[in-house]
């Protein structure tokens, strides 16, 4: 079809590409989609939005119930990890959107922040006066979501509390809340009351750990995911504003140490298309492809690109290094005795509950298949869950640090690294910086446990064996530093004895089914924990760092790629250290942030 007869922007040809746009953004994922709406809001300013996989309508997607329709293999990516060394050689599955609205199409919908020392952890690898601190985020994470409160009566029922001052109510994606919790679930909440050392902060957004209630990514008039497709691609419209899906980008064009615009290639053609940027290529690939498009364009560290034939422009050490994920532990508790009902177990054994749940469900969308996967849970700091707090730092800052990193990490990624250790040594002392995460059920059982900053790093490389066919080597190094699994160690401990020694919940009768009392000493946790971690909560960041270029850094305070000029990189990569929580949210506020750095200089509304 012809250009002006076609129904969106969306561009079904590559020759409809227009030869030059202002800026080309690689990725329509959860950043990606959020910059581009942002910088054609001007009806001006003209973008280009690449994205890989298939623009999709399918209820999968749509469906917030239980949290998990949407991961099908359908619309992520087919990837494993490399063999884990540590972890008697599994290898596991690296799960990433390809879809339109990329990660934020699949994920579970969990909507939290991390503390605000997380935040100002980025900006401490700067000196102290940088843009990049909690202060500096808040406004953009105000401005990411729109937060629409619970009903009265499930806030009432469920005793949730809110503030809604540390949410903005403006933006297309929803913070929105399920119609219905499990009495359970603030039962849970109370539980942790008798714990030294946990607060409760009044709102999940309010930058401070604890146990607490969080929303879900949902629009609450639609009952549906809200996501970066919704939030800012539908219904645009824009002359301004293109899309063209089921592309690969293959490589950044490069005048020199410019760059000048994007090289892909649409569906199953074999030629390349070239489209140009006027103004800035914005790579928004996420943790493992934007690393890989970097290497693959001749920016990252010149002995990966030499194994894999290609010339080094930018000889970048970072790219694809300090690589970062949310490692998850199986442990298991069941309180055999929980006589709050309904309970999340009655939506899988009860007749009546059932057909309860999916007559409201069918006549007005309310009711438990309103809930995603949860919305409440405990983000404790790490002197609440271990008496070893003091020590275990000690012994973190004593490290020999390149001796965690592979041999013969460049000493710039090193410095990075042992920055980032110093700092979380500290962390690990204090209260500001969450360790230990559970989320609560509603039901009588409860199952993951994740380490929320986790010490040891990975990489992303692209396979020289074949670096254009072939996907990323993705190395999460599982427990290269050992003091991974000292930590881990006591998140499960305090797990046992907080299920287990909780006089609070005594009369429901608690037992232990994962590990089991079998697991008792240090050996024995290590081995359970070889035998069991996930290296990954699908939270890959780290691969493109915004640190000092002396630290190993990618991307400077502007998001700029050092060494190339007219190059930037928004998505997820860039944080150089996880935040103690889901990272979406934190994905939106970075590309709010973003866009206003590409389009003012600076970021106007701190
Ligand atoms: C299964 C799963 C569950 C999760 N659960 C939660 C949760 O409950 N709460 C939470 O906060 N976070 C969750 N996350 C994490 C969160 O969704 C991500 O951190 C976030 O969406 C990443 O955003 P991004 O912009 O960095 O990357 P993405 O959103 O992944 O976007 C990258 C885009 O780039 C495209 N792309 C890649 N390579 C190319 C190429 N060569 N050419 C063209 N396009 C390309 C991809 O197809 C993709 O669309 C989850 C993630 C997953 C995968």
């Amino acid at each position: 079809f012809p250009r002006d007869i076609h129904a969106s922007q969306t561009l079904s040809r590559a020759q409809d590409v227009d030869s030059a746009y202002d800026y080309v953004i690689i990725g329509g994922g959860t950043a990606g989609l959020t910059v581009a709406d942002r910088l054609t809001e001007d009806g001006k300013t003209t973008v280009l939005v690449i994205e890989y996989g298939q623009l999709s309508d399918s209820a999968l997607i749509k469906t917030v119930q239980g949290g998990f329709s949407g991961m099908d293999t359908q619309f992520l990516y087919d990837i494993n990890s490399v063999p884990q060394v540590n972890l008697k050689n599994r290898t596991t599955a690296v799960l990433i959107g390809k879809v339109l609205g990329g990660s934020s199409a699949v994920n579970a919908m969990m909507t939290v922040r991390g503390t605000s020392e997380d935040y100002d952890r980025w900006g401490s690898f700067f000196g102290n006066h940088s843009h990049w601190s909690w202060q500096g985020l808040l406004p953009y994470f105000k401005r990411a979501l729109n937060f629409v409160p619970p009903n009265a009566d499930v806030t009432k029922e469920s005793n949730i509390t809110y503030e809604k001052s540390f949410w903005g109510g403006t933006s297309g994606v929803y913070a929105g809340w399920p119609s219905f919790q499990y009495p359970a679930t603030a039962a849970q909440i109370s539980a942790f009351k008798g714990i030294p050392g946990v607060e409760f902060p009044v709102d999940s957004g309010s930058g401070k750990p604890g146990v607490y209630w969080y929303p879900t990514f949902m629009d609450p008039k639609l009952v549906e995911r809200s996501y970066s497709r919704t939030g800012h691609y539908d219904g645009k419209n824009r002359s301004n504003y293109d899309l063209i899906t089921e592309s690969k980008v293959t490589r950044i064009i490069l005048n020199g140490t410019t760059a000048t615009g994007v090289s892909f290639v649409h569906g199953s053609a074999e030629v390349e298309t070239v489209v140009n940027a006027r103004k800035e290529v914005i790579l928004a690939a996420g943790g493992i492809h934007s690393p890989q498009i970097l290497q693959l364009s001749g920016i990252g560290p010149s002995k990966v690109l030499a194994a894999a034939q290609i010339n080094t422009v930018v000889d970048l050490p970072g790219v694809g290094q300090n690589f970062q994920d949310h490692p998850m532990l199986q442990s298991m508790y069941q309180y055999r005795n929980l006589k709050l009902r309904p309970s999340g177990d009655d939506l899988f054994s009860n007749a009546t509950f059932i057909n309860w749940a999916s007559t409201v469900w069918a006549s007005n969308r309310t009711g438990p298949y309103s809930i995603a996967t949860g919305n409440a849970a405990a983000w404790l700091p790490f002197p609440v869950v271990s008496s070893k707090s003091a020590d275990i730092a000690a012994q973190l800052l004593a490290q020999d640090h390149a001796s965690t990193l592979p041999a013969g990490t460049d000493p710039t990624v090193v410095a990075g690294y042992r920055a980032q250790m110093q700092s979380y040594a500290s962390a690990l002392r204090g209260n500001g910086t969450a360790f230990y995460n559970s989320v609560f059920t509603g039901g009588s059982s409860s199952g993951i446990l994740v380490d929320l900053h986790p010490l040891s790093r990975g990489s992303v490389n692209i396979d020289p064996a074949d670096p254009q066919g072939r996907e990323p080597l993705v190395d999460y190094r599982a427990l290269s530093n050992p003091l991974d699994v000292v930590i881990m160690t006591e998140l499960m401990r305090f797990s046992r004895r907080f299920y287990m020694n909780n006089t609070l919940t005594k009369g429901w009768s608690p037992v232990e089914i994962i590990p089991g009392n079998k697991v008792v000493s240090d050996r024995e946790f290590a081995d359970y924990i070889v035998d069991s971690l996930s290296p990954t909560e699908y939270h890959p960041v780290g691969t493109c760092a915004m640190m000092p270029r002396e630290m190993g850094g990618v991307v400077d305070e502007e998001l700029k790629v050092y060494g190339v000029k007219n190059l930037r990189v928004v998505d997820g990569s860039i944080m150089p250290t996880l935040p103690g929580g889901n990272t979406c949210q934190t994905v939106y506020a970075i590309a709010e942030k973003a866009a206003d750095l590409i389009r003012f200089g600076a970021p106007v509304v701190v």
